[in-house]
């Protein structure tokens, strides 16, 4: 560690103030800058910094920025689905894609268990409306590749169910995270106090991958919400329909002359995709004007 040099570099740990920033020529143990704080704005991880004798002088216009758990520049979430124990979720599924779409986060999908059940509903479902899909299967060393190549050069959160094989793929991915099955709920200790906190691990192949309670198992309640008006831009498949409707405030619910209904009614957008959108509409029309930004 030296703190004396410059450089520019991202911030991987912040942790009471001090920040560990990782530049090509080292490690360095940071504090901030005063300014900052003047200016409402504090360092998070994943934030690309300037560092000038142990200091933070810079911070870099952030892509996208999540608050709980900070983090800024996202690159992907990488939703783990398992075919089967547990069974995709598609509400949940649903509900974080749009998130994704809503903060600029590109959301992949990688299907574990291929091996106990069939795929194909996720990749009709998911595929259909041009989301990564990769399948892993860990007698193929190839399928394991392309998600170490998915992760090379990006900032990725893994995301999924309790038991749909987050620690078995980001074991497998690169073998020096060594993390046990089951520990990633474990460890972050779901219902513990914790304080919230995220975290950058380089992989060994290049990349970072955030290790977060906030992203370790499914809680939309921990995420920023989408008011109702702008819930259709966040399901792209909707983009090509939402303007044809007969009304100009189509909901999208049920209205007679909604090109998106009809597009559901001709199997042109998925029946289940849209059951989301109707069911997270009446929740975002129940949002207190209060509880929202
Ligand atoms: N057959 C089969 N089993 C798998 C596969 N991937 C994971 N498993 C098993 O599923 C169980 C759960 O896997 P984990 O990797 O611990 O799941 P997780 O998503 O990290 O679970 P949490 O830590 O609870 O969030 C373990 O017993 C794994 O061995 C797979 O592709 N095929
Ligand atoms: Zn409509």
């Amino acid at each position: 560690m030296d703190s004396n040099k410059a450089g520019s570099g991202i911030i991987i740990k912040c942790l009471g103030g001090l920040y560990t920033v990782e530049s090509p020529d080292g490690i360095y143990e940071c504090k901030a800058r005063g300014v900052f704080r003047n200016r409402g704005i504090s360092p998070c991880v994943g934030d690309r910094v300037d560092v000038e004798n142990g200091v933070i002088t810079e911070i870099a216009p952030r892509k996208n920025c999540i608050i709980r758990p900070p983090l800024a520049n996202l690159d992907q979430l990488i939703f783990i689905v398992s075919t089967c124990e547990p069974a995709p979720n598609y509400l949940i599924l649903d509900k974080f894609i749009a998130i994704a779409e809503y903060k600029g986060i590109t959301p992949v999908m990688v299907i574990t268990k291929t091996d106990l059940g069939d795929s194909r509903p996720v990749h009709e479902i998911y595929g259909g409306i041009g989301i990564d899909v990769v399948e892993v299967r860990y007698e193929d060393e190839a399928s394991v590749e392309e998600v170490r190549q998915l992760l090379k050069g990006r900032i990725s959160a893994f995301t999924g169910n309790s038991g749909a094989g987050k620690s078995t793929l980001l074991n497998a991915v690169d073998p020096t995270l060594n993390i046990a099955t089951g520990e990633i709920s474990r460890k972050l200790g779901r219902g513990r106090h914790t304080t919230r906190h995220a975290e950058l691990y380089k992989l060994s192949e290049g990349g970072y991958i955030a290790d977060t309670p906030g992203f370790s198992t499914f809680d939309t309640n921990r995420y920023d919400i989408i008011r109702k008006e702008e819930l259709a831009d966040c399901f792209r498949e909707f983009a090509p329909f939402k303007d044809e409707c007969r009304f100009r405030d189509c909901a999208h619910l049920c209205e007679k002359g909604c090109a998106v209904v009809d597009a559901v009614a001709r199997g042109e957008i998925s029946a289940s995709r849209h059951e989301s959108y109707k069911i997270m509409y009446e929740e975002a029309k129940q949002l207190k004007e209060w509880e929202l930004k």
